[in-house]
């Protein structure tokens, strides 16, 4: 893909919404620094009508002078405008629901309402000198034809994009694409979307929406968001890279570290099979892959590590071959005798299976070390297998196993 696309982080705006979180006014600065850092083109970085703290924490993420956009989410009311003009930024997403349940049931409002509060409003904020957007809530399930005209009412009105959201999740990657290509071909702005993970496909709606020609994306660290979240920042900017070979100017390697200050800041777990920037997403246990992947890295690698900054790990356990065990005790001075391999292979899996755990390089040692000094080491291979330093990791650094 030669066009480029904006992955616009809302960590700090929709990633705050997730239950339970509240960034300080410290953290907030510290990730907007972070993020910027990492090449993330605009930061959501609130919602000024909350308060006057959220205002003090925008202005001082203004003062900042961060080389990003700001915007702030606002309803799409003359309170939230003056509340966004308070706080000196520049950039404001005026949201409105663009379903006719949220429309009746949340505002009382019909389609036709609706299209004359975007013209007034977005025409005040554009006249306030704002860069405007404009937010549908609740897109995937609007009137198609109202959705077009919303469109056109905010390009009309001096909107440079609009915003589609999928905020209850309920789109899959199919009809992301139809519904996105539909709406890019008549729209005379950008368009960005907004996926929600309700059923686990935020990311890959993401990217069909950017194959159907969205300009934008919005992504949040980690997913961090609403109910389930939103997409990843970290895994939509890995996708692009690998699958479209796509430039989006994040540092690819400053994800893991963004990724645990996010975590720590909003006081969530990262869990270990979280892609890209989990604990576990590049070790590898299986004999069968291990023995291929110290062949060729290619054997069993989708996403190179080095990629995101990261390290391929070889751990021991229950599903643990002769190869990996051999490897590991090398890098221990250790040599395997083929002769013993089974027995070690035996002893590592019921290690394994007690401990429900995988098996380290030390206690590998140890394992290895007791079955050599054991007797029934005679037997096995006669006396004096040499034993030397121990190691408690096996880390490949980037590009070391090719
Ligand atoms: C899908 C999304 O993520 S949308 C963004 C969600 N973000 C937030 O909710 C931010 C945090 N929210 C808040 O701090 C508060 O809800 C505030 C400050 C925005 C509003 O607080 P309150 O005045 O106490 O209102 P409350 O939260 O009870 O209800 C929301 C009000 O906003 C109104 N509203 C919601 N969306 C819109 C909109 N786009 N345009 C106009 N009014 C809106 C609702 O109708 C409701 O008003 P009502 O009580 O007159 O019916
Ligand atoms: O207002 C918007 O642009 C999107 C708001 C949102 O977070 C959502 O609808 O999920």
């Amino acid at each position: 893909m030669n066009r480029h696309v904006f992955l616009n982080d809302t960590t700090l705006r929709d990633g705050e919404q997730a239950p339970g979180v509240a960034f300080t006014k410290t953290e907030k600065l510290e990730l907007a620094e972070a993020l910027a850092a990492a090449g993330v083109p605009e930061i959501e970085i609130g919602t000024p009508v909350m308060g006057a703290d959220e205002i003090e924490t925008i202005r001082a993420a203004v003062a900042r002078r961060l080389p990003v956009r700001l915007t702030a989410w606002c309803r799409m009311t003359s309170q939230d405008l003056d509340a966004a003009i308070e706080s000196g930024i520049g950039a404001v997403n005026l949201s409105l629901p663009a379903s006719d349940i949220q429309l009746a049931a949340r505002l009382g409002l019909d389609q036709a309402r609706a299209l004359q509060i975007i013209d007034h409003m977005v025409k005040r904020a554009a006249a306030a000198g704002f860069f405007v957007a404009v937010g549908c809530e609740d897109a995937s399930r609007a009137d198609r034809d109202h959705l077009a005209r919303v469109i056109e009412a905010a390009a009309h009105a001096g909107a440079s994009r609009v915003r589609l959201a999928d905020t209850v999740g309920v789109l899959d990657p199919f009809s992301t694409f139809e519904l996105v290509a539909q709406l890019v071909a008549q729209s005379p702005i950008d368009l960005e979307f907004h996926a929600h993970n309700d059923l686990g496909l935020a990311a890959a709606n993401t990217l069909a929406a950017i194959r159907a020609g969205a300009r934008h994306a919005s992504v949040t660290v980690l997913g961090l968001g609403e109910r389930a979240g939103n997409a990843a920042l970290e895994e939509v900017a890995a996708a692009m890279a690998v699958l479209d070979g796509a430039d989006t100017g994040i540092e690819l390697t400053a994800l893991p570290d963004l990724a645990a200050q996010v975590a720590w800041a909003a006081g969530r777990q990262t869990a270990a099979i979280k892609p890209v920037v989990g604990a576990d997403v590049f070790s590898h246990e299986s004999g069968i892959h291990v023995a291929g992947l110290l062949k060729d890295s290619r054997t069993y690698q989708g996403l190179d590590p080095a990629l995101v900054g990261r390290c391929r790990r070889i751990v021991i356990g229950k599903h643990s071959g002769a190869t990996a065990i051999a490897h590991v005790l090398s890098e221990s001075g250790r040599d395997l005798d083929p002769d013993l391999a089974a027995a070690m292979v035996a002893r590592v899996r019921r290690k394994a299976a007690e401990t429900k755990s995988t098996v380290s390089a030390t206690q590998l040692v140890e394992l290895y070390d007791a079955m050599c000094n054991g007797p029934c080491f005679a037997d096995l291979a006669g006396p004096g297998q040499p034993c030397g330093e121990r190691t408690d990791t096996t880390v490949f650094r980037p590009g070391e196993m090719q």
